[in-house]
């Protein structure tokens, strides 16, 4: 049975994407998952993403990292998940929608997409890292070497080491720029590799600067590999609420597999 497939990026971080609101994919079957993510003999992206019908929402979203695995929240991805469902007609500019962290809110315009993401209360600090989840686990640390320093050593020594073991997190590397820019490279849980962008990391990164005092400002940009990303917080007792996630996000192919 033909099935068609798209493609979208946001800086970078790419994914396949597909419209199953007809339920025919198969979610249990995790090699097809990650052939389809291969970059040598599948189609190749960091992930892959279903959009699915929802009870009272825009839409669900369903997340698998390259590995063919079902993964916590992408945050690029659901950017670019706004951008296809817009696409397809399933939203005009705004949408609410289910992820595996719960609801998000998100508008597009011109190609750029804000994502609502969810509120962060604990933030761990340590003496050389900090960690925590903005809907996928993040460790962040900073690389004064960032441009030349080699990210999937250190990267995957981090993610599979003590604490966070098989299970694992993503590791970003931060180096300050300004008072409210930090350049980002991110080694990512499930693509055991750098990715050009990660939307939960460079969430995780503004949030853990403003933590830690680094910033003071509730808009911070980050600049990746891929591309610009931006960051907005506001922040009250500990808490970190109303967090969004703001950049462009690209289709790139449509195609299918016979
Ligand atoms: N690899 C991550 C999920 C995707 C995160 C990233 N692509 C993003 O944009 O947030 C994990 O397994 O925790």
């Amino acid at each position: 049975m033909k099935q068609t497939f798209y493609k979208y990026q946001g800086t970078g971080n790419d994914f396949v994407m597909i419209d199953n609101r007809q339920q025919i994919f198969d979610k249990n079957d995790t090699k097809h998952v990650a052939f389809l993510c291969d970059r040598r003999f599948g189609i190749g992206a960091d992930g892959l993403i279903l959009l699915e019908n929802h009870d009272t929402l825009d839409f669900k979203m369903v997340y698998y990292n390259a590995d063919g695995n079902e993964s916590t929240m992408c945050g690029n991805g659901g950017r670019c998940l706004v951008a296809f469902a817009k696409q397809l007609g399933v939203i005009t500019d705004t949408c609410s929608f289910e992820a595996i962290d719960g609801l998000h809110n998100a508008s597009i315009e011109n190609g750029i997409v804000k994502l609502q993401m969810q509120d962060v209360d604990t933030v761990e600090k340590y003496d050389n890292h900090v960690f925590l989840n903005t809907g996928s686990p993040h460790h962040v640390q900073f690389e004064s070497d960032i441009e030349a320093f080699d990210i999937k050593i250190k990267g995957s020594k981090i993610r599979y080491g003590a604490p966070y073991n098989q299970v694992g997190t993503n590791v970003n590397f931060v180096k300050q720029l300004t008072d409210s820019h930090f350049k980002v490279r991110t080694y990512e849980r499930g693509v055991e590799d750098e990715t050009l962008s990660c939307g939960t990391g460079v969430t995780a990164v503004a949030i853990a600067m403003h933590y830690i005092g680094k910033t003071k400002k509730n808009h911070v940009k980050l600049s990746v590999q891929g591309g610009e990303l931006h960051v907005t917080f506001d922040f009250e007792s500990g808490s970190y609420s109303n967090v969004w996630l703001i950049g462009p996000a690209s289709f790139v192919f449509k195609g299918e597999l016979v």
